[in-house]
This record gives C-alpha cells, sequence and structure tokens, in this order.
C-alpha cells in the first residue's frame, strides 16, 4: 500500500512534535466521573450495611438499620444535642491540639538548633511515644483532678509525637540537602531559616500536623470517658451503657465526619499556601539584558593580577566518624598550584577524593594536615556548582538565583539576575519553578547562581555529568565562552577527558587522595579535538588516567 493512501495515513503514528491528541471518550468519561470515585467505597458501604439489616441477618440491636441510625441523627441535630456534643468534642480537640503543635513544634526547632540536648532526650521521648497515653489515665486522675486537664493532657499526648517527629526530621534532612549550598551562598543564620529550613521543612510540619490531628480525634473518645459530662465520647459512652446501638453509631459516624472534615480543611492549607507548590510554568520574560552577552559580565573587572592563585600543599582531609576522629585521611599529603585565571580539570577514578578537596577548598570541610593557601590571602569570594543542581523547589528559577545576592540593593540585584540567567540562556525561563526544567536546564540555573556574585574563584563538581551528550557539549562551548569573558580561577571536576582537553588550562589527575600527574595545555581556544596535539594529549591523559 502506497504511503500516501487515505488508509495509511489514518494509521501513521503522530509526528513527535505534533499537538497533544483529543482525550478519548472513555478518558473524557473518567475524567468526569474522577471526583465521585472517593464516593464509590462509602456508598458501597452503606448499600451493604441496609442489604445486610434488610435481610435481618443481624438484631437491629446490634445493627441498626441506615434509615434508623440517621433518623436519630436528624432528631439529635434537631435538638441540638449533637451539635452541642461535637461543639464540646471539637473545642477539646482543638484546644489539646493547640498545645501539643506548640509544643512540639518548639521542641523540633530548639531540637533541631542543639543535637546534643536532642541526645539527651531521645530515650526519654521514645519511651513516651510507645507508651500509650490511655494506659496513664489512673495516673492523670490523681494529678489532675477528672475536669478537662486529664482530658485535654491525653488528647496533647496523643497528638505531641506525630508533629514532633516529622517536623524535626523535615528540618533535619532539609539542613542535610542544603547546607552546603546556604554556606556557599553565605546565608546568615536568619536567611538560611527564612529562604531554605522554613519553606524545605513546611511539607513535612504540615503532614505532621495533618497527623496529630487526626490522633487527636482517635484519643478524644477515650478522654471523654473520664467523667465527662458532654462530648461525642460521652455521646458514645452513655448510648452503650443504655444499649443504645443507633446513637452509638451516630457518635462514631460524627467523629468520622469531622475528622474528615478537619484533615480536607489540612490538605487544603498545604496545597494552598505553600509557594512553588503548584508547579506551574510562569509566563515567559522577555527583557533588555535577553542580549546580554558574555562581555557584559566584566563588571567584574578583574585583571588576572587580582584574581587568586590557591597554592595547596601536603594537604590532609577527611571525614570524622561518631567519635570525630579522621581515621583514615581521603585527602592524603595532596600538592596542587592553581594559577589566577585559569582553568584546572580534575580528573580521577571515583572514591578518589575530588569532591572532598573541593570541599577542603570552598571551606565545608576541615583539612586535618597541611595547607591552602589563596594569593589573596583569605578565601575569595566564590561560586560553586555542585554535582547535582540543588535548586530549591519551592523558589522560582529567578529567585533561586537571587539567592545568592540577598544583600545587594533589590534593583542591583534583579539586573544582575536578568545579566546571568541571560547568560546561560534561561532568561525566558525566570518565573519558572524548577520542577518544570529540564535536567539540563536546572544545571544551567546552578551555573547562573554561582556566577551570580562575579566569583573570583569558581568551583564545580562535575557540572556536566548527568546531561545528555548534545546539551553537555552545548554547555561546555557556553562555559568556555563565559570563562573568557568573565575572569574567574576555576577548579572544575570531571570524568570526562574530552571535556577536560577541551576546556582547561591545567588538568590534574588524582588518585588515592593524591595528583598522580598534571599536564598544562599550551594551546589556544577553541580547540578541536581532531586536532593531532590534542587527540595525541587526551591519549596520554586517558592512559595516565588507565594507569592508576
Ligand atoms: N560525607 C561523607 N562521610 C564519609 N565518607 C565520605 C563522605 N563523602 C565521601 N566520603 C568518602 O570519601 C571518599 C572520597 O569521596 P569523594 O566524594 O571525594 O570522591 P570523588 O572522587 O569525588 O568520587 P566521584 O567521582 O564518584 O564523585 C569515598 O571513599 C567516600 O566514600
Amino acid at each position: 500500500m502506497s504511503p500516501s493512501s487515505p488508509k495509511s495515513s489514518k494509521r501513521a503514528a503522530p509526528a513527535p512534535n505534533a499537538e497533544p491528541l483529543e482525550p478519548s471518550a472513555s478518558g473524557r468519561r473518567e475524567g468526569a466521573f474522577a471526583w465521585a470515585l472517593p464516593w464509590f467505597a462509602p456508598a458501597a458501604l452503606l448499600a451493604l450495611w441496609w442489604i445486610v439489616s434488610e435481610l435481618g441477618l443481624f438484631p437491629p440491636i446490634l445493627l441498626p438499620s441506615p434509615q434508623a441510625v440517621f433518623s436519630r441523627a436528624w432528631q439529635l441535630l434537631a435538638s441540638g444535642e449533637l451539635f452541642e456534643h461535637a461543639a464540646t468534642s471539637l473545642a477539646r480537640v482543638f484546644a489539646g491540639f493547640l498545645i501539643s503543635s506548640t509544643l512540639a513544634l518548639a521542641c523540633a526547632f530548639l531540637f533541631h538548633a542543639l543535637p546534643r540536648a536532642e541526645r539527651a532526650a531521645s530515650l526519654v521521648f521514645e519511651a513516651l511515644r510507645v507508651v500509650p497515653p490511655l494506659s496513664l489515665v489512673p495516673l492523670l486522675i490523681l494529678w489532675l483532678g477528672i475536669d478537662e486537664a486529664p482530658k485535654l493532657a491525653i488528647v496533647i499526648l496523643a497528638s505531641f509525637f506525630p508533629i514532633y517527629l516529622s517536623s524535626f526530621d523535615a528540618l533535619r534532612s532539609t539542613d542535610r540537602s542544603y547546607a552546603s549550598l546556604a554556606r556557599i551562598l553565605g546565608l546568615s543564620s536568619a536567611e538560611r531559616i527564612r529562604h531554605v529550613l522554613l519553606p524545605g521543612a513546611a511539607p513535612g510540619i504540615l503532614t505532621g500536623l495533618r497527623l496529630g490531628f487526626g490522633y487527636a480525634w482517635r484519643a478524644l473518645v477515650g478522654a471523654e470517658l473520664i467523667a465527662a459530662a458532654s462530648g461525642l465520647g460521652y455521646l458514645i459512652e452513655d448510648a452503650s451503657m443504655l444499649a443504645k446501638t443507633d446513637i452509638v453509631m451516630v457518635g462514631i459516624l460524627s467523629i468520622a465526619v469531622l475528622g474528615v472534615a478537619c484533615d480536607a480543611l489540612f490538605r487544603r492549607v498545604l496545597e494552598r499556601f505553600l509557594p512553588g507548590r503548584s508547579r506551574k510554568a510562569g509566563k515567559p520574560v522577555t527583557s533588555k539584558a535577553a542580549s546580554t552577552s558574555a562581555a557584559d559580565l566584566r563588571r567584574a573587572t578583574a585583571d588576572d593580577a587580582q584574581l587568586p592563585g590557591i597554592d595547596i600543599a601536603r594537604l590532609r582531609a577527611g571525614y570524622p566518624d561518631a567519635q570525630g576522629i579522621v581515621e583514615r585521611p581521603t585527602i592524603d599529603g595532596l600538592s596542587l598550584a592553581l594559577r589566577p585565571g585559569t582553568i584546572t580539570a580534575l580528573l580521577g577514578r571515583s572514591g578518589c577524593g575530588k569532591t572532598t578537596l573541593l570541599k577542603v577548598i570552598a571551606g565545608l570541610l576541615p583539612a586535618s594536615g597541611g595547607r591552602v593557601t589563596f594569593s589573596s590571602g583569605k578565601r575569595p569570594l566564590l561560586g560553586m556548582v555542585f554535582q547535582a543542581p540543588t535548586l530549591l523547589p519551592w523558589k522560582t528559577v529567578r529567585e533561586n538565583v537571587r539567592l545568592a545576592l540577598l544583600g545587594e540593593p533589590v534593583s542591583q540585584a534583579d539586573a544582575r539576575v536578568d545579566e546571568v540567567l541571560a547568560l546561560v540562556g534561561l532568561l525566558a525561563r525566570a518565573e519558572d519553578y524548577p520542577q518544570n526544567l529540564s535536567g539540563g536546564q536546572q544545571q544551567r540555573v546552578g551555573f547562573a547562581r554561582a556566577l551570580a556574585r562575579s566569583p573570583k574563584l569558581l568551583l564545580m563538581d562535575e557540572p556536566f555529568g548527568a546531561l545528555d551528550a548534545i546539551t553537555r557539549s552545548e554547555l561546555q562551548r557556553e562555559s568556555i565562552r563565559i570563562f573568557a569573558s568573565t575572569r574567574m580561577t576555576v577548579l572544575m571536576i570531571t570524568h570526562d577527558v574530552r571535556e577536560a582537553v577541551a576546556m582547561a588550562d591545567r588538568i590534574a589527575v588524582m588518585a588515592e587522595g593524591t595528583i598522580a600527574a598534571s599536564f598544562d595545555l599550551e594551546m589556544p581556544q577553541p580547540r578541536r579535538l581532531t586536532d593531532p596535539k590534542v587527540a595525541a594529549l587526551e591519549e596520554r591523559i586517558l592512559a595516565e588516567l588507565l594507569s592508576r
């Protein structure tokens, strides 16, 4: 059959860049009924309940019919009795929850700031966590009497731990993920809390609050067994004594409905008030700065004499164990000189200590021996491109880059953000959230953020490692252009010998925590990898690497 026949063209697969197809009829039907999905199971249970009671499988004293329960509920509602009990229970849950969430959040923040205090309290907290609050009722009555206090105490004890644990974990994992970034960007404690810790931990904290609220409801009925005269727990207990099963079921259903409604409220808060969670793509931005060329970035105006050289001599460094002792140094007697304004590429097998060296130079890890000397006297203003983009998902692209310029006047900082985003070709995506960008685009944003402060020293940890071949080669070319126009001293880790040969002035090969060989490249840019001299050097370096 000829490819142009109508039949064949009907069957042809859509072109890769074709508009999305119209949803199919079955897809449309599914979409139309999506809202009803959560109601299927309750409706099925209700139907089952009705059938069982209609068949008379259980006597009404054990299982009253749905009609009997709903008419009793209507009666209690009309008399205001149900509302009164529900209001009392809600007041108890809210009061207990308010106290427990305040205490739990205070403990989470305090213990996050004071890890030793957390370790000191951990055993007591762990023990208290596993004791069921209801087992404490006799003691609570002895200590607090039989009024509201023991009921509140039970709700507090039940809801404290989910909130505390979830919030503490969220704070700790956010801090771990972004600690290096915050230090490299020079954020103050207040800036770190405001821009990183709080928004990063917010989902975990809100989940903890949601869980805690659920636990507060669950503990309520038990709490209202303690000499209560009102509340849904009391209603259930009182009715069960008089064998009024329909009222017992009204009480249980009321707790379920109120609990689900409160949970839905929490979820709405989570979805609405967390910045950047909507993940919508922002509007494209155009501005004069979009035409910024690399040459415009010369504002640092640093000539080579002002740029930092780095002299690393007999360096030793490693990761301390739990006792704070570095047993086996990762960097062991390493010496390397970085000339001002040059690009040095660091090659070496995985695990030989390349990232560790970068961390010591950046001041993220202390040296245990030897020295790192900066020709500028102290550690210069530095930018770092991490192995992963390490963007804050709750901030837009613009806000992520802006984070590097928090101390600067707003208009100046905004102009600079435009400049560096234009430089990496992403000004049009400034209002997007990182989730809406590809991996390569996210890495470019990380690059723009590192360049934003016009660093004198740029440290790059396999910046192109996770990218596809085309994006990688594009970014390599862009980087060469940027390095040529913005004077910086650059140290770049890579696993790619070609990348090193294409970009670097010096290549250092690392093995077992020290520099095994180094090569100076005096070939002009741009370098053609097919050039016999370049190809021969690539071969030599590859052989050197393989011999390690
Ligand atoms: N936070 C850490 N705590 C303890 N040991 C670590 C830590 N980070 C790295 N190491 C260890 O230090 C050694 C060197 O790690 P490093 O990340 O510097 O290697 P690398 O050369 O950068 O590796 P790769 O090329 O795979 O990224 C490894 O043995 C690693 O297990």
